[in-house]
């Protein structure tokens, strides 16, 4: 038996990192996993064209749902599953890799024991996250951003309780920059961000009142001064953009606003080291395909 899921990249609006909520919104970079069922009981993850990649989270995630679901599913004896994943979302850059690693696993996983929709969005979600934490590829849990990645549009959350505060619709175009580098989760600076704690609580207040835009310059600036990011790609699409923020603990950075606004910030973008694309914004979150 076999399943297959998509699921989107995400940006942020706030990082978590400070106060444990948080704040992201769902865009067009995706990540496919495909999950066969075994006999042998042994859950083995690869990562396409990235033989080097950890396959840790996906494979965490494939064992947790086939603990959870397999009896219920019909299947008796010794369960396995092999998973691998093909992603156009650059790793370990901000764009929220892991969370769609993780959803697109969890539907994968469901869709091959055939019961995707006996089981609830936000509980695969959930799920995911719980993988992530045993991977040990998040600071905490990132419910924020793979809420954004299941559902689609703009999630509010508390990742100490992972609880979905506020979810909305939003319709942007979303320009992302992407330097050469990676930023794990994992190894960022928790106590320096915990600092800006008193700017994150107002970000939140922006989010729930539903002024994204403006919660995301604030955390930009926030976080680009606790995880020592330059805030130079922050100015340079201000003040046109609508928001325009460091995304997840670097190093990409992502604007949105109307599509004239941000071709123009595109080409000031262009001249730094690295990729630069615009993207829709997407509602629909990780479907099984
Ligand atoms: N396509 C993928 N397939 C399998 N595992 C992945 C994939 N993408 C990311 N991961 C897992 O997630 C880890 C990177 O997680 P990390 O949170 O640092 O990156 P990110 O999610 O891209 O960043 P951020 O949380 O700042 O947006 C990788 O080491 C790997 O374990
Ligand atoms: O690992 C984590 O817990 C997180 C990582 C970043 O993406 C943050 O943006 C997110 O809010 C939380």
């Amino acid at each position: 038996m076999d399943g297959r899921a998509v699921a989107p990249a995400a940006g942020t609006v706030l990082n978590a990192l400070a106060t444990g909520r948080g704040s992201a919104f769902a865009i067009d970079l995706e990540t496919t996993a495909t999950v066969e069922l075994t006999t042998d009981g042994e859950v083995v993850g690869t990562v396409a064209e990235r033989p080097e990649a950890d396959t840790g989270l996906i494979e965490r995630c494939a064992e947790l749902v086939l603990e959870e679901y397999a009896e219920d599913a019909g299947l008796a004896g010794p369960v396995g599953a092999r998973v691998r994943t093909d992603s156009e979302i650059p790793m370990a850059a901000g764009l929220k890799s892991s969370s769609a690693a993780a959803n697109a696993t969890a539907l994968a996983a469901l869709d091959a024991l055939e019961i995707t929709d006996a089981v609830d969005r936000i509980d695969a979600c959930r799920l995911g996250v719980r993988a992530a934490r045993d991977a040990g590829v998040t600071a905490t849990g990132a419910f924020d951003d793979a809420s954004a990645s299941m559902l689609g549009g703009v999630t509010v959350t508390d990742n100490a309780s992972d609880e979905l505060l506020a979810r909305e619709e939003v319709d942007w175009e979303a320009l992302v920059y992407t330097p050469p580098e990676q930023a794990f989760s994992a190894d960022a600076d928790v106590a320096a961000c915990e600092r800006v704690a008193p700017l994150a609580a107002l970000v939140e207040e922006l989010a729930l009142e539903g002024r994204y835009g403006e919660a995301m310059t604030v955390n930009g600036f926030a976080f680009c001064g606790a995880l020592e990011f330059p805030t130079g790609p922050l100015l340079e699409a201000l003040p046109d953009a609508t928001g325009v923020s460091l995304s997840g603990t670097g190093p990409s950075y992502v604007a949105v606003g109307d599509r004239a606004t941000l071709e123009a910030v595109r080409e000031r973008w262009a001249d730094r080291d690295g990729t630069t694309r615009l993207v829709a914004t997407r509602t629909d979150g990780t479907r099984t395909t």
